[in-house]
């Protein structure tokens, strides 16, 4: 019998024997999964909720019964009206006032999106397609929205975390979308906990500000105390030596982390690890610290200095002896279509068939999304996304908030501190509009997650009581209790933001401020921001678009110019249904052909 295509990245994976006997066992798993081989992914724990955000959950529960009660209207108008019974269920206790109603009712057209008005439904995202030869149109769809299913580790990352868990220094790799990162989370969360008694045992680190920022660490720079990192190795050495919080560093790390690799400079990476052999007395590399890397060497590079070639950490001389395992996650679970992981893949390689360059040219056509939410543009420079945004924000008329973050930690030099606040998905200065496409850049719960779209529909004041509409408006105070969430100032008024979930539901919700920051090991802050998690979502760069899942995304690939970068935009996409390119062109497409070699490498040593 046939077996169905699944998703699979384009590298054949390293072999490895997955027979139960080679697996540790995963007993607690078992009560929670049919699947012997999958682990659960752990929800957090429910906390005691501040005054504020006691309050915030009092009105987003008002909201909720307010949807829940035109879902209610709904569904008895459809069936024929009939009496209330005694078995009915108790009516909602939290009510907005009616006057909240009235007012979203009258707020004006062009602030409520396209979904929110009487005719549309309840529901989003699957596509009802009106295909014509150049436009798509996603429709708003009707029905309830099933919710997302939790996350359970796969038998592969399973199994690389058990490895890391005892001890072994590895590299795992995998296609865009194979879940490097959501097993990166939990290696973080085991190793943590295996060396609970030591706070600063695990070191979080990236090869980019953004990239660390993604995985709450810090860069690898950072970390090591080697600036730049361009000095010869006894200069590098001593500039450790004669800073003591470096060195503590280097001499307390049980676990070394490095995400996204691939723009590690392979000069780099020796470097680092013979300076951890000279701090702390060891000849191992990196000084017997256990190393985890991952990353995908097909999407972004090293940034090079000059004419100089690009030096891969798979090419420095301490790879091999620092990588004891190499792995390559072969399941792509971002997209679900097996045409697109495979036109994804030949893109990865630069590779690409007659068959896909048409389907890719094919994607060139408008794509109409009915219920009011756009498409991301993504750009690779920042002033276009700062351009596209402008415009679009222009083009609405609703009423407007500037957000300016609040800013600590303990870096002291202007210069230092701008560029890595500068690394926060979270800007400094933030305005929202009524009517604003916005993309959530934080996980609020399980169906509210980094990477949501949605559009603000208002802005409320939420310490005001909610029986008075006056006053939700009005600008009360906002409480400070000792855990009192992080808040923008006394008197901020906040967005109510409609969501469109994965799942196709669109959820309303009040977002109050969050929390950034980058901590080293030791649990010193180095700087921190406190803004609300949303940032504009008309356009965004390559760059922070790494790590990334859209469901709907347009590129224009006229305007992308390094090596991997067309692969890291269009394999943000989720579907073909919601990717929009425009000039495509196969030159573009192209994968180093280092890291193309190296990956034979990998291949060969499958087939062995
Ligand atoms: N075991 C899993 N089961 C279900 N979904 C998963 C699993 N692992 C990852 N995913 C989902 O797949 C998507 C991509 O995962 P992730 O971001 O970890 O991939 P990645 O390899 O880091 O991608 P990229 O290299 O593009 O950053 C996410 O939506 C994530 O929730």
């Amino acid at each position: 019998m046939s077996k169905a295509k699944q998703p699979m990245s384009g590298l054949r994976s390293i072999k490895r024997d997955f027979s139960s006997g080679s697996l540790p066992s995963i007993a607690s798993q078992e009560s929670l999964s049919s699947d012997p081989d999958t682990i659960p992914w752990q929800p957090t724990p429910p906390k005691k909720l501040s005054g504020l955000e006691q309050r915030l959950k009092d009105i987003q529960d008002a909201l909720n019964a307010q949807v829940s009660s035109s879902e209610t209207v709904l569904a008895s108008s459809q069936s024929q009206k009939r009496p209330s019974t005694s078995q009915d269920p108790p009516a909602k206790r939290r009510q907005l006032p009616a006057s909240w109603n009235e007012k979203l009712q009258a707020a004006p057209q062009a602030a409520r999106p396209a979904y929110s008005s009487a005719s549309s439904q309840r529901a989003f995202g699957k596509a009802r397609q009106t295909n014509t030869n150049e436009t798509l149109v996603v429709a708003a769809k009707s029905g309830s929205a099933a919710k997302p299913s939790p996350v359970f580790l796969s038998q592969e990352q399973t199994h690389i975390l058990k490895l890391v868990e005892s001890g072994l220094s590895l590299f795992y790799t995998g296609s865009a979308g194979a879940g490097k990162s959501v097993l990166l989370r939990e290696i973080i969360r085991t190793m943590r906990k295996k060396h609970r008694t030591a706070a600063d045992a695990v070191a979080v680190t990236a090869s980019t500000g953004i990239a660390a920022c993604n995985v709450g660490g810090v860069t690898i720079h950072s970390f090591a105390g080697v600036g730049i990192g361009a000095d010869s190795l006894d200069g590098l050495v001593s500039k450790v030596q004669k800073n003591k919080k470096a060195t503590a560093r280097w001499l307390r790390t049980k676990v070394l982390i490095i995400d996204e690799v691939s723009m590690v400079d392979g000069d780099l990476f020796d470097k680092l690890a013979q300076i951890g052999s000279r701090i702390r007395k060891n000849p191992a590399p990196f000084g017997g610290i256990q190393v985890v890397v991952t990353g995908d060497f097909f999407q972004l590079p090293p940034v090079t200095k000059g004419s100089q070639g690009v030096k891969f950490a798979f090419e420095a001389q301490m790879w091999p002896e620092t990588v004891k395992k190499t792995f390559n996650l072969t399941k792509v679970f971002r997209q679900r279509d097996p045409e697109f992981v495979d036109m994804l893949n030949e893109m990865r390689f630069g590779r690409l068939s007659e068959e896909s360059i048409a389907k890719f040219r094919r994607l060139e056509r408008e794509i109409v999304y009915e219920d009011g939410l756009g498409a991301t543009e993504l750009f690779p420079r920042r002033e276009d996304v700062e351009r596209s945004n402008g415009v679009r924000m222009g083009g609405i008329t609703g009423k407007e908030q500037l957000y300016t973050a609040s800013d600590g930690g303990s870096i002291t030099d202007q210069q230092q501190r701008d560029k890595m606040l500068g690394n926060f998905m979270a800007p400094k200065r933030l305005v929202l509009k009524e009517g604003a496409q916005v993309m959530l850049i934080k996980n609020l719960d399980d169906t509210l997650v980094n990477g949501t779209m949605g559009k603000v529909l208002r802005f409320v004041d939420p310490s005001a009581p909610l029986e008075n509409e006056d006053d939700i408006l009005g600008g009360k105070p906002v409480s400070k209790g000792k855990d009192a969430k992080p808040s923008l100032g006394m008197r901020t008024l906040l967005p109510v933001v409609e969501f469109l979930q994965p799942g196709g539901a669109r959820r309303t919700m009040i977002v109050s401020a969050d929390t950034w920051k980058v901590e080293l090991p030791s649990g010193e802050v180095q700087v921190s921001r406190v803004q609300l998690p949303l940032i504009l979502s008309w356009a965004m760069s390559i760059h922070k678009s790494q790590g990334q899942t859209l469901e709907r995304v347009k590129v224009d690939l006229a305007r992308v110019f390094e090596k991997g970068q067309a692969y890291v935009a269009l394999s943000r996409a989720t579907s073909l249904d919601g990717l929009q390119v425009l000039h495509f062109d196969p030159a573009k497409v192209n994968a180093h052909p280092k890291v193309v070699e190296w990956s034979r490498s990998l291949e060969t040593i499958a087939e062995k």
